[in-house]
């Protein structure tokens, strides 16, 4: 499976193009507008949020409520693009084109400055429309395709936030903890909305009060995937060193880490690995699942338990100094509007992108054009493991 997406924020609508979803398999819009509905909630966001109601059009693959084998493509409207049609529009009237002023001064964070000089664009907005966050709503449309096709598969996945501004999630209050309760529900993931998360909030509203922004940790927890999906046998097939790259790919994610992660570097060995063990009706097992579920590239069949690091948010209301490409003068950076934190949202992102890798990694493991023919395969697979 494959995805490609287009379209600028600010632009009249992001396309999403899937390839290689099998035949046969139940979709409904109705799930995809639920994944982005949760990306679009989340306390700490800015006022774009409250413009844009994210629906998923699905304009191909698609009939009756069963995919066709064809790719399948989806469209969904910016709603904040009738406040940018001079600026945005394909053919602007003329004289409004004129008084268009090119963005010349690069926001530090950003991709405006690397991109300008890589693409020639002296207007950075050539540059900011595509690479902005807006792009994430197209990736959580492809994600919950891949995420119907995991549930139908017995595999639940689910993305929560862990930490924010360096306050942690509390163990037995947390997200963490209540969504895993859940993982086999809906899984809304809680939007730092209700008390269990109140200093998570103060934090966020300090952080804007100072003009200032957060970010944090988020985690991907899944449960169900058999064992041996990816590969040792070459370094692009690990299907853990995948998800990494699939997770930094994700607007402002800097690191990535499964189970331990970077603890396991202050441990003794016999503090980090996982002793296996057997029974009839589990088949083979981890005692422990400290690897957060991957072996040699490959999964172990324990949850896979994968954590994300989002930088705070770059565009500041306390501005940082920058240069203006034309006059070479130096500036201080000025917004109008941003997020001052949006790690709630990038935890439902991460969850789709993980998704995305997962159902890619089983349809190339099991191909199968047909979908009722690869889940069958997949649970034939099961059974023959719980016995090797
Ligand atoms: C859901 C989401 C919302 C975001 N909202 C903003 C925002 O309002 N303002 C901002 O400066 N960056 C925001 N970002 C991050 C920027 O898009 C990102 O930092 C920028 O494109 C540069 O890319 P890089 O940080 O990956 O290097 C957001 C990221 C995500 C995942
Ligand atoms: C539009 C979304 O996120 C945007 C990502 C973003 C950025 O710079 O990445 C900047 C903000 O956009 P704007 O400049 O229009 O206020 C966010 O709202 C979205 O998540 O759908």
């Amino acid at each position: 499976m494959r995805y490609l997406t287009a379209g600028e924020s600010h632009g009249k609508q992001l396309t999403t193009i899937v390839e290689g979803v099998p035949s046969n398999m139940p979709l409904h819009r109705e799930d995809i507008n639920a994944s982005l509905l949760r990306r679009q909630k989340g306390y700490g966001r800015g006022k774009r949020m409250q413009i844009e109601k994210d629906l998923a059009e699905i304009t191909s693959g698609v009939r009756h409520g069963y995919t066709l084998g064809s790719p399948i493509s989806l469209v969904i409207n910016n709603d904040d693009f009738r406040h940018w049609v001079n600026i945005m529009g394909e053919d602007p009237p003329e004289e409004r084109q004129k008084s268009r002023r090119a963005v010349s001064r690069p926001r530090p964070g950003h991709a405006d400055l690397n991109g300008a000089l890589k693409y020639g664009h002296r207007d950075m907005r050539n540059v900011l429309e595509r690479s902005s966050a807006r792009e994430t709503a197209a990736r959580v449309s492809a994600g919950a395709i891949a995420k119907t096709l995991l549930k139908q598969l017995g595999i639940d996945i689910t993305g929560y936030v862990k930490e924010i501004g360096g306050i942690t999630a509390e163990e037995n209050t947390s997200l963490a903890a209540a969504e895993r309760e859940r993982i086999s529900e809906e899984s809304p993931v809680r939007t730092l909305d209700d008390n269990a998360e109140k200093p998570m909030m103060d934090a966020i509203d300090q952080a804007k009060k100072d003009g200032d922004s957060l970010g944090g940790v988020t985690e991907v927890y899944v449960e169900g995937m058999p064992a041996g999906i990816g590969s040792f046998v070459q370094y692009d097939r690990k299907l853990d060193s995948r998800i990494a790259g699939n997770v930094v790919s994700i607007n402002a994610f800097k690191g990535v880490e499964f189970g331990l992660g970077f603890e396991a570097a202050r441990q003794n060995g016999s503090d980090v690995h996982d002793e296996i063990a057997w029974d009839e009706t589990t088949g083979y097992y981890r005692k422990t699942n400290r690897l957060g579920g991957f072996e040699g590239g490959m999964t172990t069949g324990m949850p896979i338990v994968v954590k994300g690091v989002m930088k705070p948010i770059a565009t500041l209301y306390k501005p940082l100094k920058s240069v203006d490409i034309e006059t070479k003068e130096p500036f201080s950076a000025s917004i109008e509007r941003s997020d001052a934190c949006a790690v709630p949202a990038a935890a439902v992102v991460m969850e789709h992108v993980v998704a995305f890798e997962l159902a890619n990694a089983l349809t190339e493991q099991f191909p199968n054009d047909q979908f009722p023919k690869l889940k069958q395969a997949v649970e034939d697979y099961r059974n023959e493991i719980r016995w090797f």
